[in-house]
C-alpha cells in the first residue's frame, strides 16, 4: 500500500481564498500594513541580539503612495525584507506564514507582538489588484528581488535594484465594474479612512502624501493645493498607556474622536487584566441616552482589537443587553481568530472577557452610587430602565448583581432611594416593602389605596415605569422582605379596623351579594375596605396580577387578555355607604344605579377605561335629575 500526499489545485485554492475568505475588500490594506508592521518588529527583535544593529524608532515607518495615472497603490516599509528563499516560501506557498514561524521562535517582548499567523493575508491584495509586484531587499544583503504575480497563473522572481532595506508592494488596481468601484482604493480620503479604521494603533507611523486646500498666503479668499506627508495613524493605543499618564480630558477627547456619542462620557473605565486572560479595555458610560437607543437600528457592542488591529466594529457578545449603552473597546492578544480575522474561532476567551467586563461595570456603578450619588442619579435617569430590564430578563438570573443598583422614588423621602435604604429604616412591625404603581408620582400620591399604608407611617415606593412591577416580581423579595402592592388584597397590616370591617361585611352581607351580582363578570368581590380613610371606593386585586400589570399587558400587541381579579372596596365610614344601605332597603333600582356609579368611579381613579361611558353619563344624569 502506498501513501499518497494530498494535492491541491493551487489556482483554484487561490481563487477560493481570494473570493471567499473576506467579506470586505477593503481589509487588504489592513493585511498589507500588518505585514509591514510585523517586518519592522522583526528588525526590532534582531536589534536585541545583534550589536551591529541600532533600532532607532524614527527610521522605521510604513508609507502608502497612490498614483492615479498608473492606477497603482504602493505600500512600502523599512522592515526586514525577504530573501529569495523567503519570497518563494512565504509568498509562493499559500498558508505558509514566515511570521508564525518567527513568533514561535521568538518570545514576545515589550508589547511587540507579531500579528501574522495564517499565511494568507497577503493574497487578499488580489481582491482589488490585477497585478501585484513585490520589490524587497532583505536585511544584510546587497541584492534586491522582484516578485510579481497576476494571481492564479503563478509568479516570477528576478533580481533587481533597491536602495534601502525593506519591502515595497505595488498593486495595479482593477478597473471599475458595475458592482464594484475600485477607484476608491486610489482615493486619498478613502484610504486614510480605511487606515484609521483598521490600523490606527499600528505601532509605527503610516505615512501618506496628502493634498490639502489651504488659504493662499498674501491673497484673500484664494486657496492653493498643498501636498504634504502626514502620519495617518494614532500609533500609541491609549489603553496601553499608564492610567496615571492620562487625564479626564484625554479620555473625553478619545470618546469624541471615536464618535462614541455626541455627549460627554459620564464615567470611564480603564481596565488592564493580566491573568487567565489578558486584555485591555477602555469603556465609557455615556451621559445621555443615545437618540436611537430604543430603535431597531441601535446595535450594542464594543470594538474588538487583536494586538491593536481592529477585528470587529461592534462585538455584541462582549456586553449583556442591560449594559448595552456602554461604549468603548477591548484589545486582547489571546483571541483565537479565524482566518479572515472577522470572527473568532472559539468564544471561550470572549466569554471570559465579557464576564470580567460585566463585573467591572457593575462594581463601577456601585462605587458611583456610593460616592457620587448625584452623578449616579443622572446615570439612572438615562439608563435605570435598562437595569430593571436586566433584573427581569433571563428569569432573574442577574438579579443579585443588579438589585443594589436600583432606585425608586420614596413617598417619605420625596426622592430616589435604594432598596437597602428602604429596608434599613423599616419600622419593626412593618412586614413588607410597599409599592404603588401609576402613571406619575402625582397620581400615585393621590391613590386611595395608599391611605392606610401612609396612615401607618410606612414608606411607599412609587413605580412609574412599566417594567417596575415585572422586575419586582422577579426579585420577589429583598433582604428577606417581600414586596407588596398597596392595591393587593391583604396588606399584612394589623389594624383595629379589620375586625370592625368583618362585622360590617357580615351585617350587610345581602347588600354586598347583590352588588356582586350587579357587577358580575367585572369584579370578583365587593367588600368593606380597611385601607380607605377618606375616599369612598377603590379597586384592589386578588392574586398575582395587579391592576397596573393588567394595563401594561393589555397594551402589548399579543396580549392574551390577562385580567386582574378585581375587588371593589367600599369605605364604611363614608356617607356614600349610608346612602347605599338606604337605597338597598328602599329602592333596589337606585341601589343598582349607585353600584354601577361607584364601580365606574373606581375605574376612573385607577386610570382604567370605562366599559360604557354613555351608560355612565346617563347614570350621572339620573342621580342629578
Ligand atoms: N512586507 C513584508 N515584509 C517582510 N515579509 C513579509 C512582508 N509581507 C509578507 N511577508 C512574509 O510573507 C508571509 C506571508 O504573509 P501573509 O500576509 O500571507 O500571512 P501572515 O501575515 O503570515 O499571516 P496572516 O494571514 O495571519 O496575515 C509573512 O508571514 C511574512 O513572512
Amino acid at each position: 500500500m502506498t501513501k499518497h500526499e494530498f494535492k491541491a489545485e493551487s489556482k483554484r485554492l487561490l481563487d477560493m481564498m481570494i473570493h471567499s475568505i473576506y467579506s470586505q475588500k477593503e481589509i487588504f490594506l489592513r493585511e498589507l500594513i500588518s505585514n509591514s508592521s510585523d517586518a519592522i518588529d522583526k528588525i526590532y527583535y534582531k536589534a536585541l541580539t545583534d550589536d551591529s544593529l541600532q533600532f532607532d524608532k524614527e527610521n522605521y515607518y510604513i508609507k502608502v503612495t497612490v498614483n492615479k495615472d498608473t492606477r497603482t497603490l504602493t505600500i512600502s516599509d523599512t522592515g526586514i525584507g525577504m530573501t529569495e528563499e523567503e519570497l518563494e516560501n512565504n509568498l509562493g506557498i499559500i498558508a505558509k506564514s514566515g511570521s508564525l514561524a518567527f513568533k514561535t521562535e521568538n518570545e514576545a517582548k515589550d508589547g511587540h507582538d507579531i500579528i501574522g499567523q495564517f499565511g494568507v493575508g497577503f493574497y487578499s491584495s488580489f481582491m482589488v489588484a490585477d497585478v501585484v509586484t513585490v520589490i524587497t531587499k532583505p536585511f544584510g544583503s546587497d541584492v534586491a528581488f522582484k516578485w510579481e504575480s497576476e494571481g492564479a497563473d503563478g509568479y516570477t522572481i528576478e533580481t533587481t535594484e533597491k536602495e534601502a532595506i525593506g519591502t515595497e508592494i505595488t498593486l495595479k488596481i482593477k478597473e471599475n465594474t458595475e458592482e464594484e468601484n475600485y477607484d476608491e482604493y486610489l482615493d486619498d480620503y478613502q484610504l486614510q479612512s480605511i487606515i484609521k479604521k483598521y490600523s490606527d494603533f499600528i505601532r509605527y507611523p503610516i505615512k501618506m502624501d496628502v493634498t490639502e486646500s489651504r488659504p493662499k498666503e498674501g491673497s484673500e479668499g484664494e486657496f492653493e493645493q498643498i501636498q504634504e506627508e502626514k502620519v495617518i495613524n494614532r500609533m500609541v493605543p491609549i489603553w496601553r498607556k499608564n492610567k496615571s499618564e492620562l487625564t479626564d480630558q484625554d479620555y473625553e477627547q478619545f470618546y469624541q474622536e471615536k464618535r462614541y456619542g455626541f455627549d460627554q462620557p459620564l464615567k470611564h473605565l480603564h481596565i488592564s487584566v493580566d491573568g487567565a486572560i489578558r486584555y485591555n479595555a477602555i469603556l465609557f458610560i455615556p451621559e445621555r441616552t443615545p437618540f436611537d437607543y430604543y430603535t431597531k437600528e441601535y446595535e450594542k457592542g464594543l470594538e474588538l482589537y487583536s494586538n491593536g488591529v481592529l477585528i470587529m466594529n461592534k462585538c455584541g457578545d462582549l456586553l449583556p443587553d442591560y449594559y448595552g449603552f456602554v461604549k468603548g473597546l477591548v484589545d486582547s492578544e489571546d483571541l483565537s481568530l479565524n482566518i479572515s480575522r472577522e470572527i473568532l474561532q472559539h468564544d471561550r476567551q470572549l466569554k471570559l472577557i465579557a464576564k470580567n467586563i460585566k463585573n467591572k461595570i457593575t462594581s463601577q456603578l456601585k462605587t458611583m452610587l456610593e460616592n457620587e450619588r448625584e452623578k449616579y442619579e443622572q446615570f439612572y435617569e438615562a439608563f435605570g430602565k435598562q437595569l430593571k430590564y436586566g433584573v427581569y430578563s433571563d428569569f432573574g438570573a442577574n438579579k443579585d448583581d443588579l438589585q443594589d443598583l436600583l432606585l425608586f422614588y420614596s413617598s417619605k423621602e420625596q426622592k430616589l432611594v435604594t432598596l437597602d435604604e428602604y429596608v434599613s429604616r423599616m419600622p419593626e412591625d412593618q412586614k413588607y416593602i410597599y409599592y404603588a404603581s401609576g402613571e406619575s408620582y402625582d397620581r400615585i400620591a393621590k391613590m386611595p389605596q395608599t391611605e392606610l399604608v401612609q396612615d401607618k407611617g410606612y414608606e411607599i415606593l412609587y413605580f412609574i415605569d412599566e417594567i417596575d412591577e415585572f422586575a419586582i416580581k422577579m426579585l420577589m423579595n429583598y433582604k428577606e422582605k417581600e414586596f407588596k402592592s398597596v392595591a393587593s388584597g391583604d396588606l399584612g397590616i394589623e389594624d383595629e379596623n379589620n375586625k370592625e370591617a368583618e362585622e360590617t361585611t357580615a351585617e350587610h352581607k345581602e347588600l354586598f351579594e347583590h352588588m356582586k351580582q350587579v357587577l358580575s363578570g367585572k369584579v370578583k368581590d365587593v367588600k368593606v375596605s380597611t385601607r380607605l380613610k377618606t375616599h369612598p371606593v377603590c379597586l384592589s386585586a386578588q392574586g398575582d396580577v395587579t391592576i397596573e400589570m393588567e394595563k401594561i399587558l393589555k397594551a402589548m400587541p399579543d396580549n392574551q387578555n390577562i385580567q386582574a381579579d378585581k375587588v371593589l372596596e367600599i369605605n364604611p365610614n363614608h356617607d356614600v355607604f349610608k346612602a347605599l344601605i338606604k337605597a338597598f332597603e328602599q329602592d333596589k333600582e337606585k341601589a343598582d344605579l349607585y353600584t354601577n356609579l361607584l364601580y365606574s368611579q373606581a375605574l376612573l381613579i385607577e386610570g382604567l377605561p370605562l366599559e360604557d361611558p354613555v351608560a355612565f353619563t346617563n347614570d350621572m344624569c339620573k342621580v342629578m335629575a
